[in-house]
């Protein structure tokens, strides 16, 4: 199908002249509306789409809008091409990836997990045993008398065993769906940059042998870890909202889109097959590159660069990396020990990569000729992640003191602050002891400033409907909908302001709801909160016009 635009537009059904064109990609006329449902049920519609891929020396294929794309766009929906087990795993079902409980044996004192009949996979039950997605391997495995032997050992025992799942169900699709299998080998893999890791000198050991040796199947070494590269390259977390279940999935058309620091989309897993929903955080105009984020927004750039380096074999080089400053955020900068120091005249000033795209280069101060090593940078940044990670998760008191123990060499936006001040927002009213009801005024007022603190970051280093907007939105407006009724009910505020604060609780609510009504599970929450908070505003216009009755 040529889909260029053509001099005089022709109908696609019937090569007559057309004056309309296809409302989805726009590269397609019709002449009448008829023969645009028919061409849509005539296949149109499985070609329809927002965007195309195009290739370049320089970052390769690459996803670009063919029409402008609204903000909150669906852009894009795919069924997984293969989903497995993640490399290392706590033990997980190998058929709906449910993390395994063990159960009593028969003997009555000692715990396992329920194991698959015929492979001795932990399995949840006899329904998955037999799920289609498990039959392959298992028949395989059976024919070749391999059993598991993971056993109940330790809560949470993470078991390296799973790294031959993922790829085996790919190699058994050469077979079973040969076009979906070079689809799948056609991706991007960097097995010359990794084969020699210590990782894949592991995968040599055991994946080849496992799927040579103990499987007999006749496959190359190459393209068994070519397998295993293009699922490091290319796959995608796939994740339950709960955090139950965690496995990784290919999708072959979502594979194709480039990474950006800064990126205009985000996606969701819909449903039990996890199928792969695309959406639009900010409006797309055509010809824009469409991307996504394939590390952690909130880093700063010398560990987004480092970790996308070693994880997808490339350097980041965006205009978010290039800026020593991060869009003005400072996320990755620390203070100047100098000019900060009990005689330094320059409070504030900034150590600042002086070559964001060189992650050796030295860091000077913004104000003085002070600099140090990268390499310093690493080693301090290393340590403080470190001393961030053993903070106890459920209360605020070790986050608190980590701001203020390196607050003279961390700015409140640096982004190991940024990370200590999104615990804190999960923490107050949420956790137990901390819930909105309990919070004291000030710690009321803390989680407020902290959403706003975080929003603004947010807007600037990953502007639009991002996920982390939606849900500081949503942390947002309970805290101030709390905060109004106790400053009513406290009579510091009036009526009509405590009427105005809830109509912009209730604004930041409906943005949230724009945001994150595509996330299934946020569906009945938003429903619950739009409900409360829409009969708090009524019982206060109530009282207001009650009120004024009075008055009258
Ligand atoms: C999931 S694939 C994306 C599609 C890929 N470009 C291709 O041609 O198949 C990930 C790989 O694309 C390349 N890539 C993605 N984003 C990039 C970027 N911003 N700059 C340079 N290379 C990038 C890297 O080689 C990376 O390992």
């Amino acid at each position: 199908m040529d889909y260029q635009k053509r001099e005089i537009p022709t109908c696609e059904v019937c090569q007559k002249p057309a004056n309309q064109t296809c409302g989805g990609c726009k590269l397609v006329f019709y002449c009448s509306r008829a023969h645009q449902k028919l061409g849509w049920r005539e296949g149109h519609k499985l070609r329809c789409c927002a965007f195309k891929v195009q290739f370049s020396d320089t970052v390769g294929r690459h996803m670009v809008a063919t029409r402008d794309i609204k903000q909150g766009e669906m852009i894009l929906k795919e069924k997984p091409a293969a989903i497995g087990p993640k490399m290392a795993s706590s033990v997980q079902c190998l058929a709906c990836y449910k993390k395994l409980e063990p159960i009593k044996m028969e003997d009555n004192k000692t715990y396992d997990f329920y194991k698959c009949s015929s492979c001795h996979w932990p399995m949840c039950g006899p329904k998955c045993e037999k799920a289609e997605v498990h039959k392959a391997e298992c028949k395989i495995m059976t024919d070749r008398q391999f059993k598991c032997t993971i056993k109940y050992e330790t809560p949470d025992k993470i078991e390296s065993a799973y790294c031959v799942i993922a790829p085996l169900r790919v190699l058994l699709m050469k077979e079973s769906n040969p076009l979906q299998y070079e689809n799948v080998l056609s991706l991007e893999s960097h097995l010359d940059e990794r084969v020699n890791t210590p990782l894949y000198t592991v995968l040599k050991a055991n994946l080849v042998t496992f799927i040579i040796q103990v499987l007999g199947l006749h496959i190359d070494e190459e393209t068994i870890l070519k397998v295993a590269s293009i699922f490091d390259t290319n796959s995608f977390e796939v994740r339950t909202p709960d955090g139950s279940k965690r496995m990784r999935g290919i999708y072959v058309t979502a594979a194709m889109m480039n990474h950006s620091c800064t990126p205009n989309t985000r996606h969701v897993f819909l449903g039990d097959e996890y199928n792969f929903a695309l959406i639009a955080t900010m409006p797309i105009a055509k010809g824009e590159l469409i991307t996504a984020t394939y590390t952690q927004s909130l880093w700063g750039t010398l560990d987004r660069r480092r970790h996308l380096q070693t994880t997808k074999c490339f350097y980041c080089e965006c205009a978010r990396c290039k800026d020593p400053t991060e869009f003005d955020t400072h996320l990755g900068n620390i203070y100047c020990s100098m000019c900060n120091g009990p005689s330094g005249l320059n409070k504030g000033a900034m150590l600042m990569s002086t070559n964001p795209l060189d992650e050796g280069a030295v860091w000077k101060c913004e104000k003085c000729d002070h600099t140090i090593l990268s390499k310093q940078m690493f080693w301090g940044n290393n340590a403080l992640k470190g001393d961030l990670n053993k903070i106890n998760k459920l209360n605020p008191r070790g986050f608190e003191e980590f701001i203020t123990k390196y607050s003279q060499t961390l700015h409140p936006t640096n982004h190991l602050v940024i990370q200590a001040k999104l615990s804190l927002i999960q923490i107050y009213g949420n956790q137990k002891g901390y819930t909105l009801s309990e919070l004291p005024d000030h710690l009321l007022k803390r989680k407020i400033d902290l959403c706003h603190e975080l929003l603004e970051i947010s807007d600037k280093i990953e502007p639009g409907w991002t996920r982390l907007r939606g849900t500081l939105l949503l942390d947002l407006q309970s805290a101030m909908t709390v905060e109004t009724k106790r400053e009513y009910e406290a009579e510091k505020i009036t009526k009509a302001a405590a009427q105005d604060q809830l109509m912009e609780s209730m604004t930041l609510l409906q943005e949230a709801t724009n945001i994150l009504r595509v996330e299934p599970y946020m569906r009945e929450t938003l429903e619950a909160k739009i409900r409360e908070l829409a009969s708090q505003l009524e019982d206060k216009m109530e009282e207001k016009n009650g009120s004024e009755l009075s008055v009258d």
